[in-house]
């Protein structure tokens, strides 16, 4: 059930994510919305436990109130050294309208004071996960479908490169040789846990 008409809403207001799911859908022909062209949705609290709760939350709010498919994306990083947080904090993780950076610099913080003593000078601080989960949600029906994805990499405490968001500067491909945000947006799309997720939701689509 790949919503019809040229058309597909995502329930988010991140602009980085915007822009990754307009580059996914532009080959099957479909325009992205979101949140910025429907200004009137109020922001839906992500008090879920787990990323497919609050993915649910996001995409059976927008959806009910709109009338309308939508899909909802709830992602984040899992940082091994710090027991999988910041993981559904992950936006939030510096506080409630914390900026990406700010978001960072606690993370790098964080990092480094665990690290004080131990004799490895590495940037790479610790071995994480970006996870994502979609959920596309029809409300005439009340059914939906979920997919997930994830990708691993190192948080470096050298951040690099300004394509992507969020924590992408700090998150180290060791196969690539450089961090999330020095890939091109075809590149990112390939490896990343929303891209991972979108291939399995497809999947899930088309029988
Ligand atoms: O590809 C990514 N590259 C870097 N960072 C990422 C990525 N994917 C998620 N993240 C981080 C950003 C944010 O700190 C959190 C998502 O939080 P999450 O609640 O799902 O999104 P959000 O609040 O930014 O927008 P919205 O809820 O309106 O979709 O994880
Ligand atoms: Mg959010």
């Amino acid at each position: 059930m790949i919503p019809a008409g040229d058309t597909i809403i995502v329930a988010t207001k991140n602009k980085g994510k915007v822009k990754e799911f307009e580059h996914a859908f532009a080959p099957l022909g479909k325009q992205v919305k979101s949140m910025f062209d429907y200004p009137g949705i109020p922001d839906v609290v992500e008090d879920g436990s787990t990323f497919a709760e609050n993915a649910l939350k996001k995409a059976k709010t927008v959806g009910n109130a709109l009338g309308l498919p939508v899909l909802a994306d709830d992602s984040g990083l899992c940082v091994d050294e710090l027991e999988g947080r910041p993981g559904v904090y992950s936006a939030r993780f510096a506080g409630e309208h914390a900026t990406d950076e700010q978001n960072n610099e606690k993370l790098l913080q964080m990092l480094e004071d665990k690290k004080m003593g131990a004799d490895v000078q590495d940037s790479l601080l610790s071995p994480a996960s970006f996870v994502c989960t979609l959920i596309l949600y029809d409300p005439a029906t009340g059914g939906f479908i979920e997919a997930s994805g994830s990708v691993q990499g190192w948080i470096t405490a050298d951040r690099a490169g300004s394509g992507g968001f969020g924590y992408d500067p700090l998150f180290y491909l060791p196969e690539y040789g450089k961090t999330m945000a020095e890939l091109t947006m075809e590149e990112k799309q390939a490896i990343s846990h929303r891209g991972a997720a979108l291939r399995s939701l497809m999947a899930k689509l088309t029988p």
